[in-house]
């Protein structure tokens, strides 16, 4: 079986390697880089994962995984510039970034795949999107994703959707746990002690979620079977369309899709 090199083991990096393990690879076939000794430790302490240097994972890996954040990209495009080549395989997990910037700084014709994933990692439930480069062939586009769908399920899309999609699933459970943590609150209003209102609204959300993804119906049919006529659902539906929760919703994706872009833009000079 390959062998995967997450290069930046921060949250997703974690993500990915606990997912990996969860789905049956072992842990010699898992490799990390970690610029913090004291993470590199924890994360081999917790899951027997060696942390190596970028020359040594370069090395032994068939697939170079880039977790770091945009932002500290530009060490680790000069780290891997002399290590890499046609032969290798470099995945891309970054916000924003262009398949293009790795092209221009990687040796000519170094295969990259571009992928959104998300955290539901950790859980064998994430959604990724994936992206070839220029030089990505569709056999490189088959490993990369045969590794994501043992974590989740897999969509390719044209690169110029990836923001999108970053702004969409990417950040998307962030939006799912930001309005849990809201209704928690509001139980707490109501008067019911923390601990029940949590049980209330994460079972709920666990069992939405199923029905959404089991059921062929729209969104809009499951919300209508649960709005009685004159009933409390509606007075509280009432409240969400006042408060214009659909259009700040519209808009929140909208501005994330923007920092998604502008994070791509910041490395364009290079
Ligand atoms: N957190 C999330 O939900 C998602 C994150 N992403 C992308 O994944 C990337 C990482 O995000 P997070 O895991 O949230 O950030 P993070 O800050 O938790 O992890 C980044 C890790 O990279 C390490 N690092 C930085 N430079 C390094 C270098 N030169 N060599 C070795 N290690 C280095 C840091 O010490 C840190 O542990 C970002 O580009 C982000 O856009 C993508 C999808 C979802
Ligand atoms: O917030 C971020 O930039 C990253 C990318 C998608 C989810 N988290």
């Amino acid at each position: 079986m390959a062998t995967i090199a997450v290069l930046g083991a921060g949250k997703i990096g974690e993500a990915l390697l606990s997912g990996l393990l969860h789905a049956g690879r072992k842990p010699e076939e898992l490799l990390f880089t970690e610029r913090h000794p004291e993470r590199s430790a924890e994360l081999t302490g917790r899951y027997g994962i060696a942390g190596v240097d970028v020359s040594e994972a370069a090395k032994r890996a068939d697939v170079l995984i880039v977790a770091v954040k945009p932002q500290d990209i530009e060490p680790v495009l000069d780290e891997l510039a002399p290590l890499v080549g046609p032969g290798s395989l470099v995945v891309s997990l970054c916000a924003g970034l262009p398949t293009a910037l790795y092209e221009r700084r990687l040796p000519e014709g170094t295969p990259v795949v571009r992928v959104m994933p998300n955290t539901p990692m950790l859980v064998n439930e994430a959604m990724s999107a994936v992206s070839p480069g220029r030089h990505a062939t569709p056999e490189h586009i088959r490993v990369v994703e045969e590794l994501l769908s043992s974590v989740g399920k897999v969509l390719e899309v044209p690169e110029s959707q990836q923001d999108a999609v970053t702004a969409l699933s990417g950040s998307g459970p962030a939006y799912f746990f930001f309005l849990v943590e809201a209704m928690i609150d509001a139980g707490i209003l109501l008067g019911l002690p923390r601990a029940v209102a949590e049980q209330l609204i994460v079972q709920s959300a666990v069992g939405a979620a199923k029905m959404l993804a089991e059921s062929a119906e729209h969104p809009v049919i499951l919300r209508e079977a649960v709005t009685s006529p004159a009933g409390t659902t509606i007075n509280a539906i009432r409240e969400l369309e006042k408060h214009g929760v659909r259009a700040a919703l519209l808009a929140a994706i909208e501005a994330a899709r923007d920092r998604s872009v502008e994070l791509g833009k910041a490395h364009e000079e290079d």
